[in-house]
């Protein structure tokens, strides 16, 4: 079975938020989200620069300790090995039968010494290939962790960039759509102004995952700009892209916000576009967003089609 995606992991918190009648606050949803995730919910994240260089660190140590390992059991085996040449030697020139088996004796127990330096070095090689591979797994999770934004677990801009070049590559390559929604919330700024910055991010963090639980799979969630967000739809028209974010626009306004007790109501503005023929990714978002801008002039809370 394929471990659970984002999308399920925020659906079925929600769920559980809702089964335990807890409020949607940031406390509770970071201790269900954590449980369900199977992560401590107070994990403290290095700086990923430092993580890198700590990675980097380990790999030139493990290096270093392979190399050393190997030249060593190479200069062991060549001594062995010119010990056990010596011994035959003498076993060639050698009549009486007792010091016949001695010498063979001797020569068995230098070949068993040979094979137990061989079998060490092979455990330690093994031992080597297992902390390589977990350290590839953590690399891959600091790789991930540059394309994301920390606050919302949204993709970043940089994430961004390299989902619309695969995503309009396969447009190209195989035909299909590709739609793209750009959100943005209404007068974000008086929820900071009357809640607080803290209470401003935890809305951020709200939508997040509220949003990831309304998307499919091969959908992509991507945060903007401070309180912008885009929405990343593969294969979606105009008309499914709307149905999208009519269901999001539905789910923040049944699930808002508490902050420290206060339910946060905000509402939000949309631009859809639709990839066209020639068009680029840039192009396309640039689209979406002036057709936001169409939906904030029109009063907000509404969605405006890109031409
Ligand atoms: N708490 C918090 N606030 C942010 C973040 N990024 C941007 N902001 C704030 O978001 C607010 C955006 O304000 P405006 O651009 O005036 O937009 P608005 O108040 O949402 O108004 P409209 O978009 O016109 O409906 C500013 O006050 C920014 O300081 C963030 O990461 N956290």
């Amino acid at each position: 079975m394929s471990p659970p995606s984002v999308a399920d992991l925020a659906r079925a918190t929600l769920l559980a938020l809702a089964e335990r009648q807890l409020p949607a606050t940031p406390e509770n949803y970071a201790r269900v989200y954590a449980e369900m995730a199977g992560k401590p919910a107070t994990a403290s994240q290095q700086p990923l620069s430092h993580a890198s260089s700590n990675i980097v660190a380990m790999v030139r140590q493990l290096v270093d300790r392979i190399i050393h390992r190997t030249a060593s059991l190479s200069e062991e085996l060549q001594a062995r090995n010119a010990d056990i040449r010596g011994t035959v030697d003498e076993l060639g020139s050698a009549e009486e039968k007792e010091l016949i088996l001695r010498l063979a004796q001797a020569i068995t127990e230098k070949a068993d010494l040979i094979h137990l330096s061989v079998v060490q070095t092979q455990n330690e090689l093994a031992a080597t290939r297992s902390t390589l591979e977990r350290m590839g797994c953590e690399l891959s999770e600091t790789r991930q962790s540059l394309l994301e934004d920390a606050l919302t677990g949204a993709q970043n801009r940089r994430g961004m960039d390299a989902l619309l070049m695969r995503e309009v590559a396969r447009v190209r390559r195989h035909g299909g759509r590709l739609t793209v929604a750009m959100i943005d919330i209404d007068h974000f700024k008086e929820v900071n102004d009357r809640f607080g910055h803290d209470a401003g991010d935890a809305l951020l963090a709200h939508i997040g995952m509220v949003a990831r639980s309304v998307l499919r799979e091969s959908d992509a969630l991507v945060r903007y700009g401070g309180e912008e967000f885009l929405l990343i739809l593969p294969d979606a028209d105009i008309q499914g892209a709307g149905f999208v974010v009519d269901r999001l626009r539905e789910m923040i306004a049944r699930s808002p916000l508490l902050y420290d007790q206060h339910p946060i109501a905000i509402t939000f503005s949309c631009g859809i576009a639709c990839l066209a023929e020639g068009e680029n990714g840039h192009s396309l978002v640039l689209r979406a967003d002036r057709a936001l801008y169409d939906a904030k002039r029109a009063g907000r809370n509404c969605t405006h089609i890109a031409n």
